[in-house]
């Protein structure tokens, strides 16, 4: 499902209105009335529709008129002089004064009647550009502060809908109704928090897609790209995947036990000392005094789960810098301080995939934790930027970003994952769908999808709170039947 920027909504909205003659105000009516529909399913019957300036407003004018018309108590709150509205919001608002929809302009403190069952955010979409301020202010903080559920029409006001970020005061909906597409902006954090369930309605409108668009991650065009298994494949049509093996083996064991329950062919460890922790007999271990060699026959290595101070002395030589410029993989926790150079970040090539989380993303941007929580979006963009490779932000909707600023948005996953040794599980899926031979977008998207998954199956069968790593990848597999839509996985 594609997810646009409030650029590339004004690019659809326009060519349908130029090129397809289809005027505004019917897409508006169209919108309202999936708005108005939305609410009748809610089972509202007192409903108070919050107006602002712009063409978000006038899908709230018109939501009101069709509700109105539907034998609903509706009352429309403005924060604008109706007189003082254009084009077709002005046009929505005549509608609807017409219906007598009744109304007035916002007093703070009266949201327009008591005993109301829902409240309709029409305020502002995708035409917000700033933080919110004066009256926009603090009829936002009144809707949050009313106990009462909160519709909001496309975008929660307050919402940047092309970021997701959130500048000051941002409606929290409990539903979100996107028109023609969902937006980037409620997509990922903190955006998506303020949005609840979207829904996305079809208002006709129609364009062609540009090149490039953000999407959320989709098993139905990754499935044409990885899992047929043809009866001549042997081990080596599936790659060999190696991992590094420093002081905290438990991470890379788990790192290999993703990426064999993933499909690697041949799972390798590579590793300077012995591995005292028990093996199963499904990995290889190889020794060496430096284990970039160990891995050399790999077609992806995995260097971060667990490997606590073991590569630092490896930093700046030969063998590292050769590693990153002959291989892919992926690098994650530890990892990543192998990325820091003394000019800045080391150039790395796409088919490596970088998995920070919220901190370390920082540390690599050297921007705060929280900043980079606040624009998840552009951290993720400008840390592939500038290092040339694939980044996954790990957190809630994880996003995948390429040096090239395509976006894909991961929509599986929840709160089972957040236990120690699931970051380096994903690490091992990702690294062994590389060996695999997927690109590093492709590679870092279904991985993501696929850990998340298991995550959500583990945590319905064991309850979230008792997920463990090693439950993650004991349901990678049932998360790869869901992925081939429950039929399983081709032969
Ligand atoms: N025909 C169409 O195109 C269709 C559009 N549709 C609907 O229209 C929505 C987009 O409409 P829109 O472009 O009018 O933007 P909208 O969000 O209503 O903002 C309006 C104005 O508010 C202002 N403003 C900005 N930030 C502000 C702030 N923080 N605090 C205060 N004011 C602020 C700014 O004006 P300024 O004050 O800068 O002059 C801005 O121009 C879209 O989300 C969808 O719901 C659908 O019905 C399909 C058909
Ligand atoms: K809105």
């Amino acid at each position: 499902m594609y997810l646009v920027t409030s650029e590339q909504m004004r690019y659809f909205d326009h060519y349908t209105i130029k090129t397809l003659k289809v005027p505004g105000i019917v897409l508006m009516d169209h919108a309202g009335k999936a708005v108005a529909e939305a609410v009748v399913k809610r089972r509202a019957k007192r409903v108070v529709v919050a107006c602002g300036k712009g063409n978000n407003g006038g899908d709230g004018w018109i939501a009101a008129r069709w509700l109105q018309h539907g034998g609903c108590s509706v009352h429309v709150v403005t924060v604008v002089d109706p007189g003082n509205l254009e084009g077709d919001a002005k046009l929505a608002f005549d509608m609807a004064g017409a219906a007598n929809v009744s109304w007035n302009i916002y007093q703070p403190g009266d949201l327009g009647g008591s005993s109301i069952e829902l409240l309709v955010d029409a305020l502002l979409g995708t035409g917000c550009t700033r933080p919110l301020a004066g009256v926009y202010e603090q009829i936002v903080d009144e809707m949050n502060h009313s106990g009462v559920p909160i519709l909001a029409i496309d975008v929660p006001t307050g919402i940047d809908a092309s970021t997701g970020e959130v500048k000051g005061s941002a409606i929290r909906a409990s539903e979100t109704i996107a028109m023609a597409y969902e937006k980037l902006g409620t997509a990922v954090t903190p955006g998506a928090i303020y949005s609840g369930h979207t829904h996305v309605v079809d208002i006709g409108i129609k364009a062609p897609l540009p090149e490039g668009m953000a999407s959320y991650v989709d098993p139905s065009e990754l499935r044409q790209k990885w899992g047929s298994r043809d009866a001549l494949s042997h081990k080596g049509t599936f790659g060999r995947c190696g991992i590094f093996v420093g002081h905290m083996q438990g991470a890379a064991i788990l790192a290999a036990a993703g990426a064999a329950r993933t499909g690697a062919g041949l799972v390798v460890l590579g590793t300077r000392g012995s591995i005292s922790l028990a093996v199963l007999p499904d990995y290889v271990v190889r020794q060496a005094e430096s284990p970039v060699s160990a891995l050399e026959d790999c077609q992806s290595i995995v260097v971060g789960p667990g490997l606590g101070t073991d590569l630092e002395p490896l930093v700046g030589t030969a063998s590292v810098d050769e590693m990153f410029s002959s291989k892919r993989g992926v690098v994650d926790a530890d990892g990543l301080k192998l990325l820091r150079a003394s000019n800045g970040l080391r150039r790395l090539n796409d088919g490596w995939v970088l998995t920070p989380h919220p901190k370390e993303c920082a540390n690599l941007l050297g921007w705060t934790t929280e900043q980079v929580q606040r624009q998840r979006l552009t951290a993720a963009m400008q840390l592939a930027e500038r290092t040339g490779a694939i980044v996954l932000l790990k957190g809630y909707r994880t996003i995948i970003a390429t040096p090239a600023g395509e976006i894909r948005v991961n929509p599986t996953g929840n709160a089972s994952l957040a236990v120690g040794g699931s970051g380096d599980v994903l690490a091992g899926v990702i690294g062994s769908l590389i060996a695999q031979g997927l690109n590093g977008f492709d590679a870092a998207s279904l991985g993501a999808w696929i850990h998340g998954r298991a995550g959500e199956l583990a945590g319905a069968a064991l309850t979230p709170i008792s997920t463990t790593a090693s439950d993650i990848v004991d349901y990678i597999s049932r998360a790869i039947v869901t992925f081939f839509d429950g039929i399983g996985a081709r032969n």
